[in-house]
């Protein structure tokens, strides 16, 4: 289990970039960190990592306070690309597997392995120049996976990255929850952490508004709709149901009973003959969360 207590970071210059951070985090488990552009969530990262070892409150794995001079504790993936690009991808992964204390054949044998596991077995003596942006994020997370961490934290890792190379990321991180490794991910793409993660922790100018597990939060926070087009008028025993938008030239109806709510509609529209364009079920997002939560939208 991790647990931060009571973080808070200031920077030079009056910058309060974590407010009073507190977080629980079971082991095992994917959590995604989501919040707008200078939300604070690259800070609770280094703090995490021990990058950032200047701040208030604490840090602890289980029962151990973290010791802010080991950054060994923790794989860290930092947003920025941190390759020599002159080296080839396996002397890349031999440095930082040495500053882990790796060496001789364990360094070797866990090189290879890293390499199979981010998919470029067949590229490990080409100079990292030589690859694409997503090959060069793979190797990237491989070198912070070299001394095999239980907690791993990734910032933003699939920015402006190809598909394969998405796919390869998810595919790792999924190995490694199956592993056993806490997994604490952060990200702009709600619809990475809709299906990677399973609790999610939402901060806001230095502050977690809302944190828990993905399901619980989407049917505390909203209620599924329906979306309906083709009718000019609603009558009244269908706004019953529950909250109206105007969307897309139809209706989104919020409400708790989308079913009776759906039914109702077919209903109206066979005693009046009316022709329906569309009517579906539209589950809640995560998106839908936030918004309902901050009142805007995470990429505004
Ligand atoms: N080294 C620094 N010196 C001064 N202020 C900083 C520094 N790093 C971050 N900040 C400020 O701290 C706040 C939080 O920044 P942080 O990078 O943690 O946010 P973020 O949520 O990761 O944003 P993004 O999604 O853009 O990466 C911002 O106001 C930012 O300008």
């Amino acid at each position: 289990m991790l647990t931060v207590n009571n973080i808070q970071k200031h920077y030079g210059g009056g910058t309060q970039a974590l407010k009073n951070i507190s977080l629980t985090i079971p082991d095992g488990i994917a959590c995604g960190l989501v919040g707008p552009n200078g939300a604070g969530k690259s800070t609770l990262m280094k703090i995490l990592a021990s990058v950032i070892k200047d701040y208030k409150g604490e840090v602890h794995i289980g029962a151990t306070t973290i010791d802010r001079k080991k950054k060994e504790q923790f794989g860290y993936i930092p947003q920025e690309i941190c390759l020599e690009q002159t080296l080839s991808a396996l002397d890349n992964l031999y440095f930082f597997g040495k500053l882990y204390g790796l060496k001789g054949k364990q360094l070797k044998t866990r090189a290879s392995e890293v390499l199979a596991d981010i998919g470029l077995s067949g590229r490990g003596n080409d100079k990292v120049i030589t690859f694409s942006g997503g090959m060069k994020r793979r190797l990237n997370i491989g070198c912070a996976l070299m001394h095999t961490p239980k907690i791993i934290i990734m910032d933003e890792p699939t920015i402006g990255i190809d598909p394969q190379s998405r796919r390869y990321i998810f595919q790792m991180i999924e190995q490694l929850k199956q592993k056993g490794c806490t997994i604490i991910y952060a990200s702009h793409y709600m619809e990475e952490v809709e299906q990677l993660c399973d609790e999610v922790a939402f901060i806001d100018q230095g502050d977690i508004i809302e944190n828990g597990s993905i399901e619980g939060l989407l049917q505390k926070n909203i209620f599924p709709s329906i979306f309906i087009k083709g009718i000019n008028s609603l009558p009244e025993n269908i706004r019953q149901f529950g909250t109206l938008e105007n969307k897309d030239g139809g209706y989104l109806l919020a409400t708790r009973t989308p079913l009776e709510a759906m039914e109702a509609v077919l209903n109206h529209c066979q005693r009046k003959n009316v022709q329906l364009e569309q009517l579906e079920l539209v589950q809640p997002r995560l998106e839908d969360v936030f918004f309902s939560l901050t009142g805007s939208q995470l990429r505004d």
